[in-house]
């Protein structure tokens, strides 16, 4: 179930990487320190029992924002809070990774990987109960019992993806920070393992961050989608109205570039372009250089992510009800 406290709030959050060239190279040959804003400005709220999903191209800054969530990173400025009110309250939170070939230590039995966070929290009392929760938590993302005694090159990887979802599950987490989880994976199990993440939350009452390249991925997850541009959100609106109707030109090429079985080459065809570089982004609106509708003021002006209704956008055309109506094969 839904409710409307926020078990997650990021507010004005940015991230920079220092990637300049080391000390000496620098003064010898007298080069500026140099930065990269991986995130920008960024904020959201995750209502409890709701999955919040980011999209956006490779490079966009999504996983960072994951990382900042569960600590990995620091904020170079901004709030990331835990819980309502002002103090907020400690959240158990886990992540789920692309690729549970690195993410699951080789050597280990599954039954070990999945009992150490349960040993480490002391969550069961003794070691019978841990081997019962073990056992119950490889039922849960249906894989065997049995399947505890063996090593993680035994399984394919959708297997191997439901050991990493057992282990996450095992420190009972309320949310779940899931980057690309499906990316490594065939359509076809991509889509069971999305199956099983969507009636896990439901069973369990969990709560999704989930990250993704692909939009046709996060389509029947999401209840809330934000579409991130060179480490801004430059849309941000609940899903079947994104889908229905997107509203900045970059969202409109994303919605194009979902493959379309009908019309095979079409993805192909819109997708040109490249992203800038987040090393040297250009001035005004990032997604100036790539779009069929700036104009001056978008050339020079940063637009302001702006709420209107359920949806904020960040775009000049959108503002001054120049982007309405485009159609999304127009993008580039
Ligand atoms: N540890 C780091 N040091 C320096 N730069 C980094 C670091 N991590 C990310 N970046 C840079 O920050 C920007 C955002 O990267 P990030 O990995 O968050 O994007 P992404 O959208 O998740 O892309 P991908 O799907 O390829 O991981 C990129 O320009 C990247 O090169």
């Amino acid at each position: 179930m839904i409710t409307a406290d926020p078990i997650l709030s990021v507010t004005d959050v940015s991230k920079e990487f220092d990637v300049s060239a080391p000390w000496l190279n620098r003064v010898l040959e007298r080069k500026p320190r140099l930065f990269v804003k991986a995130v920008n400005d960024v904020s959201f709220s995750i209502p409890r029992g709701s999955c919040f999903s980011i999209v956006g191209e490779s490079g966009c800054g999504k996983s960072t924002v994951a990382r900042l969530v569960t600590g990995l990173y620091a904020t170079t400025s901004g709030d990331i809070r835990f819980g309502a009110g002002a103090e907020g309250r400690p959240v158990r939170v886990q992540m789920i990774f692309q690729d549970p070939h690195s993410s699951l230590n080789p050597r280990w039995r599954v039954g070990d990987i999945i009992a150490e966070p349960i040993r480490e929290m002391k969550l069961r009392a003794g070691e019978d109960k841990t081997q019962e929760r073990v056992e119950d938590l490889l039922r849960t993302v249906g894989l065997a019992a049995d399947d505890a005694r063996k090593f993680p090159h035994e399984f394919s990887g959708g297997q191997r993806q439901r050991i990493s979802i057992a282990r996450a599950l095992a420190s009972e987490p309320e949310l779940l920070v899931c980057d690309e989880p499906t990316s490594a994976l065939d359509v076809s199990v991509q889509a069971q393992i999305l199956n099983l993440m969507r009636q896990l939350q439901q069973e369990l009452g969990l709560t999704y961050l989930f990250i993704s390249h692909d939009l046709s991925v996060v389509r029947h997850m999401s209840d809330t989608i934000a579409v991130m541009y060179l480490g801004q959100i430059v849309e941000m609106a609940p899903a079947d109205i994104l889908f229905s109707a997107p509203r900045h030109p970059y969202s409109q090429l994303l919605l194009a570039t979902i493959p379309d079985i009908h019309d095979p080459n079409r993805a192909r065809a819109l997708q040109t372009g490249e992203p800038p570089s987040p090393l040297n982004p250009p001035p005004g609106c990032t997604f100036n250089p790539r779009c069929p509708l700036a104009d001056d003021r978008c050339r020079s002006d940063a637009p302001l992510l702006r709420t209107e209704g359920q949806s904020s956008v960040r775009c000049h055309a959108v503002e001054e009800g120049r982007a309405d109506g485009t159609p999304a094969g127009k993008v580039l």
